[in-house]
């Protein structure tokens, strides 16, 4: 019997050399690194505990979730440690990048169905252990999806992922709102009845679109926009002419997971015997179909980056206004727009003057109207805002006058030493300087909402930065 020995990986910044910026997300900031004693190439996520929102809670579930799951779908960290005031989250480098990484720099209509039957397969064999063990994920899309020099998929980012065996604190974070708009499930939007691992069945469904187009249903749409859309049309699916390429199983296999009542979706262990996944090949066939003609992820980044910022400048000459630069950022791609309930009840409080009603130009949209599924959901955000339909007028594909957003994750656990979170530590100015991520910004508390002003990397034209909203509220 192999005696299969598992490496420690060191906990001591000194013994990991940082490489290039390979990811960003809403939180954290990836490089590819080098591990000096085990001569091995990693990924590491630095985020800087100072700037976290109060979300401590958040990232301690993310980093056990990551810790504890054992699956070779599903991401593992090898290990953690505080370093200065970041968070060091070290992983197996996935040198291919994420599903939509790889789709925004060569993709951009997306994948052929081999391709994507068999990145479906692989993602669904993680979501089938995550669910037997009680996880849900939350954020499953393109994103999170993750693939390595080999073709080998794991799912990645478990920052708003939920346990449906805890109480407390953890079990109320299942009536909560989070995940990302176009890939939400309609119950979770809904927040009437809670919801649990269906949910992300649901964004499986839509990741499916994503896969097959380059974006998701409704992508080009505001947060706000976004949930009507999912709450009242009838669900997206693989119905247009431009889908003609795709065989009658995908399009069942969409068909079954975009059903709106969750109890009607089939389980992940189900939908593994569908006969779409016949189409599903080797991960190396993935190596050679995606992957072997790519630039090396850092530099795809910072093409995509430098692209962005591009956009950035056109935009800019464009809108004088923020609200409307924030559009821009939206269409280029809300990936990152979690947000909860309660942030989007103030939304709509604001907005006076948004087309909630105006169904869609989507090519997505079959345009049918599904008006029981609102009436719950709307009707307690409407109460809210004390505003009715006849009042809107058409502003349809604009983000709403205010829009307060929070990235807002939760969690437990205690795999993060206690003395992170305190927030000086001692460390030297050096130290400090080099371990703080680049991207965080400073908050803003100067008025009812908030910008955050995204990192300029050294790439992009000083100056120039994303703005992403994000809500003034602490709620911790
Ligand atoms: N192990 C890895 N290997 C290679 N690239 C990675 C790895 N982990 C993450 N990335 C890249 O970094 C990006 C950001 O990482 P991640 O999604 O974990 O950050 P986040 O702040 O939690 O993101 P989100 O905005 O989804 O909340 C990913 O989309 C992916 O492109």
């Amino acid at each position: 019997m192999d005696l299969v020995v598992e490496k420690r990986f060191p906990v001591d910044a000194k013994d990991y050399r940082l490489y290039e910026e390979v990811g960003e997300g809403v939180s954290a900031t990836v490089y590819r690194a080098l591990c000096i004693p085990l001569n091995e190439i990693v990924a590491i996520k630095v985020l800087d505990l100072e700037k976290c929102n109060n979300d401590l809670d958040g990232i301690r579930r993310e980093v056990q979730t990551m810790r504890v799951t054992n699956h070779p779908n599903v991401l593992r960290a090898h290990c953690s440690f505080t370093t200065g005031h970041c968070l060091w989250v070290v992983m197996p480098y996935m040198a291919g990048g994420s599903c939509l990484h790889i789709m925004k720099s060569a993709y951009p209509e997306g994948f052929e169905e081999p391709v994507i039957a068999t990145l479906l397969r692989e993602t669904l064999k993680a979501l089938v252990y995550l669910h037997f063990h009680g996880h849900i994920h939350r954020d499953v899309k393109a994103g999170n999806i993750l693939i390595d020099s080999n073709g080998a998929i794991k799912l990645a980012d478990f920052g708003v992922s939920a346990c449906m065996f805890d109480a407390g604190d953890r079990q109320r974070s299942r009536n909560t709102f989070v995940g990302t708009p176009c890939w939400m499930a309609p119950e979770v939007m809904q927040q009437l009845h809670g919801y649990d691992f269906k949910a992300d069945i649901w964004s499986f469904g839509i990741t499916a679109l994503e896969l097959a187009h380059g974006h998701a249903p409704f992508s080009k749409y505001p947060p706000m926009k976004v949930l009507l859309m999912t709450l009242q049309n009838a669900p997206p699916g693989l119905d247009y002419e431009r889908d003609k390429r795709f065989s009658k199983s995908f399009k069942e296999l969409v068909t079954a997971c975009l059903v709106k009542d969750p109890k009607k979706r089939p389980t992940a262990e189900k939908l593994m015997k569908h006969h779409f996944f016949k189409h599903a090949r080797s991960n190396d066939f993935l190596a050679r179909s995606i992957v072997d003609n790519l630039a090396p992820l850092g530099e795809r980044f910072r093409m995509l980056k430098a692209k962005e910022a591009d956009l950035l400048v056109q935009n800019k000459a464009l809108y004088e206004d923020k609200e409307q630069l924030s559009q821009q950022e939206y269409i280029r791609g809300i990936s990152a727009w979690n947000f909860n309930l309660e942030d989007l009840k103030s939304q709509a409080a604001l907005i006076q003057d948004y087309d909630c009603m105006s169904n869609a130009e989507d090519p997505n949209s079959s345009g049918k109207q599904n008006h029981a599924d609102v009436e719950g959901s709307l009707g307690a955000i409407d109460q809210e805002s004390g505003r009715n339909e006849g009042e809107n007028s058409g502003r349809s594909s604009s983000l709403p006058r205010h829009v307060i957003l929070e990235h807002k994750k939760f969690l437990s656990g205690s795999l993060i030493p206690d003395n992170a979170f305190s927030s000086k530590k001692a460390v030297g100015e050096a130290d400090r300087d080099s371990l703080q991520p680049k991207n965080q910004s400073e908050r803003n508390y100067s008025g009812p909402l908030l910008y955050r002003q995204r990192r300029d990397t050294n790439n992009l034209p000083s100056g120039i930065s994303a703005i992403k909203w994000e809500s003034l509220v602490n709620k911790s």
